[in-house]
């Protein structure tokens, strides 16, 4: 261990700083991840060490004590539900509101978290072309925290939205599943045959999403397919999640 790391793991507070270019090289780093095609235009990608393990440490202690997370109250199919796991909302300023099941979180600017910058500034140097100018914090205090299904379709983000998703702590399944077709209902409502079942089905994904790991999802991802981080029965702890978006202006 270095002596600049050894800082960051004895002195994570209050703001630890991106290691130098020489120790981490995220352009260097990303040739790691592997492309899944998910077919019609949907595509994921996947690095699953993607961040230096204690510098993901520095991170996830610096957030999880820094943010102000909270658990807001949603509307859902009629019914106020808490949400099931601690967020917050980061934005660059003069960005339009979001809002999500009744719920437009407030936005706190990236000043306010340097951390976040120097995370950013990586995945956009992973990810060439991209622009992010939002982020969704979540934080899964254990087993029972999770994320239903749904899919980040919003218009604000556009038709074909790139999503950068950043993982520190404890590790997650994170499931994608196609929605029900609109041109052939009936084959989104058949069921199974045992024999598909037993064998690998394509309209459903599964990616254990590790500690200082990145995964992304591209082109029709959010229109033709949704997404879940579900509830387990094994106790776990916890694990903090980024979710990079762009905000179409
Ligand atoms: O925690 C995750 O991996 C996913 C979070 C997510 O889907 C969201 O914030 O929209
Ligand atoms: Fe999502």
């Amino acid at each position: 261990m270095n002596s600049l790391m050894r800082k960051l793991t004895a002195n994570a507070d209050p703001a630890p700083s991106t290691s130098s270019p020489s120790e981490f090289d995220p352009t260097e780093s990303v040739r790691k991840g592997k492309s899944f095609d998910l077919g019609h235009g949907s595509e994921v990608f996947h690095v699953p060490r993607f961040f230096p393990a204690e510098q993901s440490w520095a991170w996830f202690d610096y957030l999880n004590k820094h943010v102000p997370w909270s658990r807001p109250t949603l509307r859902i199919f009629g019914r106020n539900l808490v949400q099931p796991r601690d967020s917050c909302y980061v934005a660059a300023e003069g960005l339009p509101a979001i809002s999500y099941n009744g719920h437009s979180p407030r936005a706190y600017s990236w000043d306010d978290f340097p951390p976040l910058k120097d995370i950013l500034d990586a995945v956009h140097k992973a990810l060439p072309g991209s622009r992010f100018n939002s982020l969704v914090l979540n934080r899964y205090d254990g087993n029972n925290d999770y994320v239903s299904w749904h899919s980040d379709d919003e218009v604000l983000y556009g038709p074909t939205p790139e999503i950068a998703s950043v993982t520190f702590g404890c590790e997650r399944e994170f499931l994608l599943k196609k929605k029900p077709s609109k041109m052939s209902p009936a084959s989104g409502d058949e069921p199974k045959s045992k024999r598909l079942r037993k064998s690998h089905d394509p309209d459903q994904h599964s990616f254990v999403l590790k500690h200082g790991s990145l995964l992304v999802m591209k082109g029709y991802t959010q229109r033709d397919w949704l997404h879940s981080v579900p509830k387990r029965a094994k106790p776990m702890s916890i694990r903090i999640n980024l979710t990079f978006r762009c905000v179409l202006q």
